[in-house]
């Protein structure tokens, strides 16, 4: 029932509605452009010396908060340098964090919720359009869905209503018509999103996501960026290196980090920089993104793509035509267990800035964190066969994560309880 709506409202036949007319969904989105963009200093450390590809930790800066940095690229020299990836990545968790830091200098708290806009009918509409969302997303990811019950009303009607954005933005290059998606089908459903950032929603998911948008301060560019991942996997079935992989895994999964936390909130008593937060939710998409890509070799290989780094193939030994046979060798078990350190490292990344959130929006996270990094020990519990054989985490497994996450969630703030690193 709810993928055939998620059908019938691809843009693909670009839906006139499920019953809504335009005028019935107008609301005034803040547009958040213009942003006085500072460009702050981009100093890391490395915790990892050995692998091209670091993941850094914390570092106090002199206003006593302090940062959590991203990975960084050793260049031939050896030098630590940023990619161009990184930076283009790092501008815009630089641009969302200033969004919340106008509206906390602007004194609303990151809990204040703008009040219902009352047009005559759209109130009611307005619950049923985020119900619907609600139950695509117990649908879809239930164990998500049960965590998002933990939040306040608004928050949790809010990251469902994104989900679903995500979800139906996923489903043009990954769902049933997707042998159909063109890219002006992305244009348009592009277009559509700027539509309903104006406050011009077509649908009645759109009119869900059109109102959080002008509740929190969600900027527009993660959603534009998921977007360009679409065409990205449109046009590209290989990634010459990391860094190519990175703003891929950016786009598709790290953009879901950026748009989630300024409605789950930083809580109010931690004393972490915005961007750190921001850096450690775009660390758990890309960590995500890179264990979905790790699980799936054999699938994605079945239809002629390869989402690893060509460069560190060729440096194992290995061959596109080695991924397409799929023989479990030393050559892959060896990549594959480089592979698996790098995602490790953005797992812990992100691990530093959950606590940081608001406590009700800690547990899903925790779980969503614990239960996707689970699939790595699964992959190397089947000998690194990704070839045929699905890495799977166990329903008692994935049930002994939801204490555990719930036990995390309940923890101080990390910047609270590492004063060293919090003080310059
Ligand atoms: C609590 C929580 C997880 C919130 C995120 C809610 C949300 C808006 C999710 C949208 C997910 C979605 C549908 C993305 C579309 C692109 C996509 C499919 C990405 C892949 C997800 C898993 O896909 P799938 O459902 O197909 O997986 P299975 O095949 O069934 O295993 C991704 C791999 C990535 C999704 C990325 C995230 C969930 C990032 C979450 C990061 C945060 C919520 C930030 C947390 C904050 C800090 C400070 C760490």
């Amino acid at each position: 029932m709810v993928v055939a709506i998620l059908r019938v409202v691809s843009p693909i036949e670009i839906p006139i509605g499920l019953g809504f007319s335009e005028a019935n969904w107008r609301f005034s989105a803040p547009k958040y452009d213009n942003l006085h963009r500072k460009k702050s200093r981009l100093s890391v450390y490395s915790l990892y010396t050995t692998s091209k590809y670091a993941c850094v930790g914390f570092e106090p800066e002199s206003n006593g908060k302090f940062q959590i940095r991203s990975s960084l690229v050793a260049n031939p020299a050896g030098e630590a340098t940023i990619s161009s990836s990184e930076q283009k990545v790092y501008d815009v968790v630089l641009k969302q964090a200033a969004l919340v830091k106008d509206q906390t200098k602007n004194s609303r708290k990151s809990t204040d919720v703008k009040p219902d806009i009352v047009l005559p009918g759209t109130v009611y509409l307005l619950k049923d359009a985020y119900d619907r969302c609600g139950e695509v997303c117990a649908e879809y990811a239930k164990t998500f869905y049960l965590g998002t019950l933990l939040m306040t009303p608004e928050r949790r009607r809010a990251i469902w209503a994104i989900y679903v954005w995500c979800r139906r933005t996923d489903e043009l290059v990954d769902g049933h018509n997707a042998s159909h998606i063109t890219p002006s089908a992305l244009d348009r459903w592009e277009a559509r999103l700027e539509d309903l950032f104006d406050g011009r929603p077509y649908d009645m998911f759109d009119a869900a996501l059109s109102d959080t948008v002008s509740r929190f301060p969600v900027d527009i560019q993660p959603f534009m960026d998921m977007v360009e991942g679409m065409r990205m996997d449109l046009k590209k079935s290989r990634y010459k290196n990391f860094d190519e992989l990175y703003l891929y895994c950016y786009y598709v999964a790290g953009t879901v980090g950026l748009m989630s936390v300024p409605v789950m909130g930083i809580a109010p008593e931690s004393l972490a920089e915005a961007e750190s937060v921001y850096n450690a939710a775009l660390a758990l998409g890309i960590a995500n993104q890179l264990t979905n890509i790790l699980r799936d070799v054999g699938e994605d290989a079945r239809r002629g793509r390869i989402y690893l780094p060509q460069d560190e193939l060729a440096e194992a030994g290995l061959s596109d035509e080695d991924v397409f046979t799929g023989q479990v060798t030393d050559k892959w078990r060896s990549f594959m267990k480089r592979q698996i350190k790098r995602a490790r490292m953005f797992f812990e990344q992100a691990e530093k800035g959950v606590t940081e959130l608001s406590q009700a929006s800690r547990w899903p996270v925790w779980a969503s964190l614990l239960l996707y990094r689970q699939i790595l020990d699964e992959i190397e519990a089947n000998d690194y066969n990704n070839f045929t054989k699905r890495a799977y985490v166990s329903k008692v497994k994935r049930l002994a994560a939801l204490p555990l996450a719930y036990g995390k969630s309940l923890l101080i703030p990390l910047s609270l309880r590492s004063p060293s690193l919090s003080k310059a």
